[in-house]
């Protein structure tokens, strides 16, 4: 009997609400943007005001692309807790940096060695992997699920246009350690639906329950 839980990543929020709907709803982490071109974009305060609403056991992540070492440095002061997750062209010595647990993005183009790229991040908590759009992330694209090799050697974090109706075929084709959604919860980029987002994490359960009775 698998007691494997697929954990939940619910990204881009912006506003106390949808903190606290991602919380109820049971999300793992909730997913800060600190890159200014993004319409989901925070600051340094506003981050330390929604990260000081997660309770234990909610881990607030703190997301960069192409970041100053300051930037890093206030955010982690902000959210002393924070995993990371580099999601621009960050290499192994920048992601290693911090000091600290980090995720490393992985674009999944066409054509990517997902193997000969984790085995230049062994230091990674995990690989979030995502579509490759344009503007780096929060496309709201999925990407070909096959791409995927077995034996990747870190967890896997599925990312990429998943929202309610396809993530149960995403957990169960990937079978990843967890997922992670930004568009596919939103009313607007930013704003959260805390309908979607309980709505995503009851069809996380639904597909963990169809593997665990499958096992049986
Ligand atoms: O969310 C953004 O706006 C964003 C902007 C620039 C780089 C990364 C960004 N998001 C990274 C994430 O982890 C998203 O959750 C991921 O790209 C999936 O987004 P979606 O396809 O919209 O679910």
């Amino acid at each position: 009997m698998s007691s494997h839980r697929t954990r939940i990543k619910i990204c881009g929020l912006t506003r106390e609400e949808d903190v606290d709907a991602a919380v109820a709803a049971g999300a793992d982490a909730v997913g800060f943007v600190l890159y200014e071109r993004s319409p989901r974009h925070v600051s340094i305060a506003r981050l330390a005001a929604l990260a000081k609403r997660l309770p234990p056991f909610v881990t607030p992540v703190c997301l960069f692309v192409n970041a100053s070492p300051d930037l890093i440095d206030e955010a982690v002061a902000a959210a002393p807790n924070a995993l990371l997750q580099f999601h621009g062209d960050e290499g192994r010595e920048q992601c290693e940096q911090p000091g600290r647990p980090y995720l490393r993005a992985v674009r999944m183009a066409p054509g990517v060695d997902l193997l000969d790229f984790a085995s230049g991040f062994p230091s990674a908590a995990g690989l979030l992997l995502d579509a490759f759009v344009e503007g780096y992330g929060g496309g709201g694209k999925v990407f070909d699920w096959s791409q995927i090799p077995s034996g990747v050697p870190l967890p896997v974090v599925l990312s990429g246009g998943l929202n309610p109706a396809n993530v149960i075929d995403g957990v169960m084709h990937v079978r990843p350690w967890a997922v992670d959604v930004s568009s596919g919860v939103e009313q607007a980029k930013g704003i959260k639906d805390a309908v979607l987002i309980r709505r995503f994490c009851e069809a996380v359960r639904e597909a963990d329950a169809r593997i665990a009775n499958a096992m049986t």
